[in-house]
Formats: C-alpha cells, structure tokens, sequence
C-alpha cells in the first residue's frame, strides 16, 4: 500500500478538489458511453430513470477515480503529470478522499439497484471494484499487461447503460464491451510512451518501461488491427445500420493509419520523437466519442 504521510500543513481542500478527485475529464468518456449504450438499446428507457442511471455511472466512476488515487498518492507524488492533484500536493486529508470515494461508490450502486436494476447495479459494482482493486491494488504495480487485463473496468459502462433500459444482455452489449476492451491498450500505452520515464521513476511495470519501445508500438498496432473487424462486427451482424458501419469503418481505418504511423512508417520521426504517439493518443479519444456517437445517430436515424 502506498498510503501513509498525512500532510503537515493546513488542508485548504474545496470542491474543486473533490471534483478533480473524479478525474472529470477521464470519466466524460466513460459516462457518454454509457450514455450512448443506454440510447442505443432497442427498449426505450423512462428519462427520469435514465438520467438516474447515467448519475449512478458518473458517480460510481468518480469514486473509483478517488479511491484510485486515495490508493496511489504517494506514486502521483513522483510523476510530474500527477503530483499536482489534491492528495500529492497536499490540498485533502486522505482519508477524506477515501470516504469520499467509498460514500460515492457505495450510494451510485444503492441508488441503481433501488431505482433502476440491480443487474446495472452488480455490473456497476464490478466496474468500481474492477478499477479501484483489481487494476490499482493488484495489477497495476505487478504486471506490464496491467492494462490489457484492467481494461474491462472502462469498457462496462456501456453494457451497464444497455441493462438499465434492457434489463438483460445480448450480443451487443458484449460487443460495445469489447470494443473498449481492444481499444483501450492503445489509447493508453500511446500515453504511457510520451510519459514513459515518469512511470519508470515510480517503479510501475507499464509495458513501454519493461518491454521497450518497439515492442509496446508493434502491441499497440495488433490491436489497432483487431479493432477493426471488431468495430464492424455490429454492422456486419445486423445489428447497427449502414451509417454506423461506414462510420467505423472510416473511423478505425483512420486509427489503424495512425497506428501504422507509430509502429511502422513514423512519418520521418525518429525513435524517441513521440509526435506520432501523441496524435494516437489525441485520436484515441475523439475516436472513441464518435464511434459510440454513430451508433447511436444510427439508432435514430436509421432505425
Ligand atoms: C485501464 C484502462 C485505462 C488506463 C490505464 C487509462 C489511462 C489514462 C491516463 C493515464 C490518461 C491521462 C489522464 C490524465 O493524466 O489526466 C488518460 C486519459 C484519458 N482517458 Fe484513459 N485510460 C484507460 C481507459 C480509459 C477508458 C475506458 C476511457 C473511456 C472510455 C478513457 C478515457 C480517457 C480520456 C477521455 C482521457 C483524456 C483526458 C483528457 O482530456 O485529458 N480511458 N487515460
Ligand atoms: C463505471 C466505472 C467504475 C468506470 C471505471 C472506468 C475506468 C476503468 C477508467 C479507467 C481509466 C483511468 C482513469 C485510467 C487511469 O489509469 P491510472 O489510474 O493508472 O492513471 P493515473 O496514472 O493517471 O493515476
């Protein structure tokens, strides 16, 4: 465990940090594709209801976010890109961030299974116990497939989204599942490239620290790959229309490119200039938005 020094100084902590304590920015994505697996289901789903589930998702994942770093302050400590956040720079006691993240994760899943379903509210729990226990406490310093293992913490919202206007689980929730499941090692070791020295000062075993640069590259372009076929897999089924399907297909031909570009072409950059893996990384996200924003035009649109 890493948690132990309470700060000696005072600890001016206000709402802004507690919100950055939900890591607002990470989690956006993860909320929208909840929301978009919630809007993509074939039951329409009361909106009262609806916007209670989408609450419980964003609440659930905030309090896995601050149990994750009441968890690692000491490591957000040694890295530049963390040691700003409430607990390394000292702003919040750590047990206030810790009965924070638990008051949170314990209320989004009561409140799903009370007001929505407690098979949205199990997956939910899954998911919290997933990120905040399997993937920070277990994986995370252990093995450099960390990711790859903990990557189904943030590829259920969607399914949870499904099963609160569904109430049950068929082929496409398991798909858009697995779609952030494949899509998440190359979102993230894209990241972990450009701030590589930052994770090898803190003794954290991610992929490009322990493997090397081309084979972390060469990983992320397998499942650019597999992310392909996967994100068709919809459309070719039948069950997502033509506009999803030429959506993804544009979509993750362009992911593909841009993963070529970090593990094969590199459009003229040399080893240690990481530009190729920055737009990868900037890509990832807006990839992600639009692929989950089609499927649900599509719905609507298309039918
Ligand atoms: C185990 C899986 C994952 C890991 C280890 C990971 C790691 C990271 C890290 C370290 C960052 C930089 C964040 C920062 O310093 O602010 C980041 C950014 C981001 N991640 Fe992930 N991520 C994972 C999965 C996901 C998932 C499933 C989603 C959403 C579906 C997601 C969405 C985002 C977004 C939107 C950003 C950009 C935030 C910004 O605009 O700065 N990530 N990710
Ligand atoms: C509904 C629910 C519970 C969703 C959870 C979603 C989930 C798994 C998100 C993971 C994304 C994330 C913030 C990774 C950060 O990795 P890190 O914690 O290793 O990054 P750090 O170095 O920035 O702390």
């Amino acid at each position: 465990m890493t948690a132990s020094a309470a700060p000696a100084v005072p600890l001016p902590a206000d709402w802004r940090d507690f919100f950055a304590l939900t890591k607002p920015r990470v989690m956006s994505l993860v909320i929208f594709t909840g929301l978009c697996g919630l809007l993509a289901a074939p039951v329409a789903i009361d909106p009262i209801l609806g916007f209670t589930a989408i609450l419980c998702i964003a609440v659930g994942a905030g309090g896995s976010a601050a149990l994750n770093q009441w968890w690692e302050a000491d490591l957000d400590a040694q890295m530049k890109r963390t040691a700003q956040r409430p607990l390394p720079a000292g702003r919040m006691d750590r047990t206030v961030a810790r009965d924070f993240g638990i008051g949170l994760s314990v209320g989004s899943v009561l409140v799903m299974g009370l007001a929505v379903s407690w098979l949205a509210a199990a997956i939910l729990a899954l998911s919290i116990i997933y990120y905040s226990v399997v993937y920070t406490i277990w994986l995370k310093p252990r093995t450099p497939q960390n990711i790859v293992i903990g990557g189904g913490a943030g590829a259920f919202p969607p399914m949870i989204g499904w099963i609160a206007a569904t109430g049950d689980v068929t082929l496409m929730p398991v798909l858009l599942f697995a779609i952030i499941f494949f899509w998440t090692p190359p979102h993230f070791w894209a990241l972990a490239l450009f701030v590589e020295t930052d994770y090898a000062k803190a003794g954290i075993p991610m992929m490009p620290v322990v493997a090397g640069h081309q084979s972390t590259r060469r990983q992320i372009l397998v499942y650019a790959v597999l992310l392909l076929p996967l994100t068709m897999a919809p459309f070719w089924l039948g069950v997502a229309g033509w506009l999803y399907g030429i959506s993804a297909l544009v979509l993750s031909g362009l992911f593909l490119l841009l993963a070529l570009r970090v593990a094969v072409f590199r459009g003229g950059a040399a080893d240690d200039d990481m530009r190729p893996e920055k737009r990868l990384f900037g890509f990832s996200v807006i990839y992600l938005f639009a692929l989950f924003a089609m499927l649900v035009a599509d719905r609507f649109l298309i039918g």
